[in-house]
């Protein structure tokens, strides 16, 4: 299948980068740039990011060494290199460490924002299926006029707000059933309010959130008895994710032929197998749409699901709304899983600000409405605040589109920039004591004080996160929920840090005594 539209950008970069810097002469050389020296033909400096003495998992604070050694004027740009991970800027690598120019390279990012291929072996596999990848291997993955044609599909539909009150009820159910599922463990606890490991609940919660939405199914994940197809292909769908750093991370031998990488096979054979599973829901969803239409039963567009309006607008033969449900549970699952428990560690750890958000919780009904969940600001707040201090995507890139400045020097298009949300979101220069949780800083009259580059969550501009607004309803719905039913304790042996495993994950089980109100 082609894939044009990546080499397009390219090739729009590369003459790009041809241009000569600005004529200025005060403006000083990319080169001129600190820089991290070193490194491996081809993997270049970047690969020191995985070394001694914190390696990947904490690569994090690799960069934050870095910073400190290489760049000691504290300018706050370091040039690394990586024809592996940008082979278009001949290996350029740019880190910001200052928000303020995260801002100003958001503003070249382009027409068509462009952040590398983190999902290789992915975009292999549904490039290797044109049966059902034909149309478009989806908007997580499409570069150029591609990826601008599908998301301008689905935009709409997804990031209005309206869109994500429609589930309102729907989510609640799913956290009632959560809430069942967590009183169910406690009671087989010794002392009935312990729960030990619960992230892969929580993940289990991101799933059946992102079905809901995707395809308009409850999965059920928290019945005593649960379908066992449904277990089946939930666990399909975890070995994907577990599978994807892990041949992501090695040689890539796959790309020359799946015949030399077993893992790859074993993972096609999963991803297959879960792909399969969804397509039979989404065919399931045309046919009872067509007989809608047929019957004239179509209610006004914000009474019916995202789903419903990806099919009525890409119309039947459409594969958009397949492809976008893959996307959705895909990239779905962790994310709001991994938020969930660091807001719920942060609130576990803080009781005073545990007890400032109940009483805000406790002000509204428990079924929570739209007017409701819009006046609860505290909650918005903490997790928001969650997010600054432990933000589950280490970095964002985005490959410059055109040469700017910053700062003084000429940055040439191609440039592959990078920023860490955690590096600037606790940098004392921009937030003070960054260390405490304390959700106030967001409230409104004190957002001010915060740079909003600080801390990208969803990341920014036309390429953002497409799933914000569920992510959102999700984590703000399950942690009410949480937060009013029980009082929760932190019993692990130390503060929480974060380890690196594509997404940042808690370097330490997920263990609370839940005290039931
Ligand atoms: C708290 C949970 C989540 C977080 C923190 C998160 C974060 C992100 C980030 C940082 C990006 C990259 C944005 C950029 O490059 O500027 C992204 C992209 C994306 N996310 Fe999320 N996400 C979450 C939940 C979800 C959910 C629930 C869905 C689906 C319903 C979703 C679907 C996607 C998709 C499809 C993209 C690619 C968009 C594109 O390239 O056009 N995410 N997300």
């Amino acid at each position: 299948m082609k894939n044009i539209s990546v080499l397009n950008s390219f090739i729009a970069v590369r003459r790009c980068s041809t241009i000569a810097p600005a004529s200025s002469t005060s403006l000083k050389s990319y080169e001129e740039l600190p820089s991290v020296p070193g490194g491996l033909p081809f993997l270049g400096s970047f690969i020191k990011l995985g070394a001694k003495p914190h390696g990947w998992e904490k690569h994090t604070n690799n960069l934050q060494l870095f910073g400190e050694k290489h760049d000691p004027q504290d300018l706050g740009l370091l040039r690394m290199t990586s024809r592996l991970f940008n082979p278009v800027g001949e290996g350029r690598f740019l880190v910001f460490f200052d928000p303020k120019d995260v801002e100003i390279a958001y503003k070249h990012e382009g027409k068509y924002p462009y952040r590398g291929n983190g999902f290789a072996p992915l975009l292999k596999w549904r490039q290797s299926r044109p049966d059902i990848f034909e149309e478009t291997t989806g908007v997580l993955m499409e570069e150029g006029e591609r990826w601008h044609h599908v998301r301008s599909l689905v935009q709409q539909d997804m990031m209005r707000p309206k869109s994500a009150m429609y589930y309102l009820d729907q989510i609640q159910d799913i956290g009632n059933d959560f809430a069942a599922f967590l009183d169910r463990e406690m009671s087989s606890s010794a002392d009935g309010k312990t729960i030990r490991g619960l992230l892969p609940q929580l993940y289990n919660y991101g799933y059946e959130g992102s079905a809901a939405i995707a395809l308009n199914r409850r999965m059920r994940v928290f019945d005593e008895n649960p379908d066992p197809e449904v277990l089946k292909q939930l666990i399909e769908v975890r070995n994907v994710i577990e599978m994807l750093p892990e041949i992501m991370m090695g040689i890539p031998w796959y790309q020359i032929s799946p015949w030399l990488s077993p893992k790859y096979r074993k993972f096609v054979g999963h991803i297959d197998n879960f792909a399969y599973f969804v397509k039979a829901q989404i065919d399931e969803a045309k046919a009872q749409i067509k007989e809608k239409v047929e019957k004239g039963q179509l209610q006004k567009s914000d009474e019916i699901s995202v789903l419903e309006k990806l099919i009525l607008k890409n119309g039947l033969n459409s594969n958009i709304p397949f492809v976008m449900a893959l996307d959705m549970i895909a990239a779905g699952i962790d994310t709001t899983g991994l938020s969930i428990g660091f807001i719920l560690y942060h609130l576990a750890a803080n009781p005073e600000k545990q007890e400032i958000l109940r009483k805000e919780i406790l002000e509204h009904d428990s079924h929570i409405n739209e007017s409701s969940l819009k006046k609860m600001r505290y909650l918005k707040a903490c997790i928001k605040e969650s997010a600054r201090l432990t933000p589950i995507v280490s970095f964002l890139l985005r490959l410059m589109q055109e040469d700017f400045t910053v700062k003084g020097y000429h940055i040439p298009a191609g440039t592959m920039g990078m920023w860490s949300p955690f590096l600037t979101g606790n940098d004392p220069k921009y937030v003070e004591k960054p260390t405490k949780f304390e959700p106030e800083r967001w409230l409104r009259g004190n957002e001010s004080r915060i740079d909003p580059f600080v801390s990208l969550p969803f990341g920014h501009g036309p390429r953002m996160c497409v799933g914000k607004r569920f992510a959102d309803i999700e984590m703000q719905l399950l942690t009410a929920k949480l937060i009013r039913k029980y009082k929760w304790e932190w019993i692990g042996e130390r503060p929480i840090s974060m380890k690196w495993q594509f997404l940042n994950v808690p370097d330490q089980s997920l263990d609370f005594k839940l005290h039931r109100l």
